[in-house]
């Protein structure tokens, strides 16, 4: 390996990769996403222990979202635990997969801390997709406090993969799979991550 070349890991797209594309049929810049599944941790609206992050398209393969820090969050006393940190910019991280008609999970997914996050506080996060390459999705995403322009609370580099919807059929559990397709809602929700023909 030479000097002047950093190594490459898992989050560093190879030199084939191309820039990813948005999607023509994608949300339009500020227009609300919703949840891709209404007990989702992240974003789900139905799930009360849940995080109900709320993303928004932005422009190009990106997305902004907010959650607001609530006490049932805390690692240390007054403080967010990094887990649900990570989980938030995991969350705004899937978020691109509207923006991009397609349908992924995490791979891998790289977090730095860089400023403790207080109670009460609004985490201001943003994500892009940075780089496509077969199923694999590189992206990056940060939260910032006191406001969308404020200092660098969290980071996250992440290589999503992408997936059918068999993925979910195949591995959830029986209940809850069969509830999602008896849903016309989610099956429609599903249906727009997919890539249109
Ligand atoms: C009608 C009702 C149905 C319901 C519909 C629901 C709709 C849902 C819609 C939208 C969902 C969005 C959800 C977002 C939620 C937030 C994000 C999460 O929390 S996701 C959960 C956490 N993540 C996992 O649970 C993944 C668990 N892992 C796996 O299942 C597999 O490992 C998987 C799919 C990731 C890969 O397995 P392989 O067998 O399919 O593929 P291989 O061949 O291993 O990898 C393909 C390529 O990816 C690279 N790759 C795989 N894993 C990697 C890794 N960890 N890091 C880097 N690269 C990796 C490989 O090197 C390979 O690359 P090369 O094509 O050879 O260049």
């Amino acid at each position: 390996m030479s000097a002047d070349r950093p190594a490459r890991t898992s989050l560093t797209p190879p030199d084939d990769a191309v820039t990813p594309v948005r999607h023509p049929d994608a949300p339009a810049p500020g227009e609300v996403l919703g949840s891709h599944y209404d007990q989702c941790f992240g974003c789900g609206e139905k799930q009360p222990h849940g995080l109900h992050l709320e993303a928004r398209a932005g422009e190009g393969v990106t997305v902004t979202a907010e959650f607001t820090v609530k006490p049932a969050h805390q690692g240390a006393p007054g403080l967010a635990h990094g887990g649900v940190l990570t989980t938030a910019l995991d969350e705004t991280l899937g978020s691109l997969n509207w923006l991009m008609h397609v349908i992924s999970v995490t791979g891998r997914l790289e977090a730095d801390f860089v400023r403790p996050v207080p109670v009460d506080t609004v985490l201001h996060l943003d994500a892009r997709a940075t780089a496509r390459h077969g199923r694999k999705i590189y992206c990056t995403a940060t939260g910032r406090i006191g406001g969308a322009d404020g200092p660098v609370a969290v980071r996250a580099d992440a290589v999503f993969i992408e997936v059918k919807v068999e993925h979910f059929v195949d591995h959830g559990r029986e209940a809850e799979i069969q509830a999602a397709m008896a849903d016309p809602d989610q099956v429609r929700r599903a249906r727009a991550f997919e890539v249109n023909p």
